[in-house]
């Protein structure tokens, strides 16, 4: 794990301050639009996906990729679970899919698109053939550009974010991000007791708040999926596996909440999301990647979840 400085790599654990973890804002910040008015036009094979099955963030983007059919439009390689000395790398391995020119690692894809690059190399990157540059790096703005850049050539037709809840779901992903999708990662990376005890309550009465608004309606807003749900449950499917054990937010499991459960697998039953889901990267990444938490990165055999277990709610 470590970072680029000057565009050359340097292992090195993340910093925290007053016990506090910090996530470092994404540097790439380019937009794919329709007309192309901001250098990048929606166009089909002109752009690559990096993902990592284990990463929450990347998660969400598989999942719009898979809803919205642009797998042959928009290419896709998988790093390999292990997060290590030289940070993601294309490693063989099950489900791993190599980098199409032939990097052996992520930072070396970063430093392609900028020499100079100074910052953390993160899973999801947006990267364009054409300009040979990266489009983005930052997971909700790819998520917001696959949900709608590409439906003048032929994406699945399907609004996420329809201009109607937009407001609703931006209120409820600020939440979701602040105190469960970051929050999880917030408990986990604490190097102060008190930190992550608040972290975790932080995260405990948001799934509460979740719970109770899911006890009143099938999906986070509106009678429909939209982007809240996709940024909300790749979380939710990484949590009994992951983040209760690991990174010790274990008032509650997920299977606890009735709501958030039934949801979690409506989702997971989606046709073509189960197939996004790799519980093997998942727990392989986060055990074996994080040597603070887990130095003899011994992997549970646990939970036995049955997320195939019919849910009420249909999508
Ligand atoms: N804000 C970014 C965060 C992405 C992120 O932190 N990804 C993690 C994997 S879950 C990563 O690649 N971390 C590597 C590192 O921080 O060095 C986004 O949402 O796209």
């Amino acid at each position: 794990m470590g970072l680029l400085v000057d565009g050359v790599w340097q292992d090195r654990w993340y910093e925290t301050r007053d016990g506090r973890f910090e996530r470092e804002s994404s540097r790439f910040r380019d937009r794919v639009t329709p007309d192309g008015s901001t250098g990048f036009k929606a166009e089909a094979g002109r752009y690559h996906l990096y993902v990592s099955l284990a990463c929450p963030w990347a998660h969400r983007t598989l999942i719009m990729r898979r809803l919205k059919g642009l797998e042959d439009m928009i290419g896709l390689s998988v790093v390999h679970w292990i997060m290590g000395e030289q940070g993601w790398t294309f490693e063989d391995g099950p489900g791993v899919i190599a980098d199409p020119e032939g990097a052996g690692f992520l930072h070396q894809v970063y430093a392609r698109a900028k020499p100079d690059y100074t910052g953390r190399v993160t899973v999801p990157v947006l990267w364009d053939r054409q300009r040979r540059t990266i489009v983005s790096n930052e997971s909700s703005e790819i998520l917001r550009m696959l949900g709608s850049a590409f439906d003048g050539v032929g994406a699945t037709p399907g609004d996420f974010t329809p201009a109607a809840l937009l407001r609703e779901i931006d209120d409820v992903n600020a939440r979701v991000y602040d105190t469960v999708n970051n929050g999880v990662y917030k408990a986990g990376f604490a190097t102060s007791q008190g930190v992550y005890e608040a972290a975790v309550h932080s995260l405990f009465e948001s799934l509460d708040w979740l719970e109770e608004r899911l006890s009143r309606r099938s999906f986070l807003v509106g009678e429909r999926l939209t982007e809240a749900d996709i940024r909300l449950v790749t979380t939710l499917f990484r949590f009994d596996a992951v983040y209760v054990g690991h990174f010790k937010c274990n008032l509650r499991r997920l299977i606890d909440y009735p709501e958030l459960w039934d949801y979690a697998r409506a989702l997971f039953q989606t046709p073509g999301i189960a197939g996004t889901v790799d519980f093997d990267h998942i727990k392989g990444h986060y055990y074996g990647s994080h040597p603070t938490i887990n130095p003899n990165r011994i992997v549970p055999i646990g939970p036995v979840l049955d997320w195939e277990a019919p849910a009420r709610r249909r999508v």
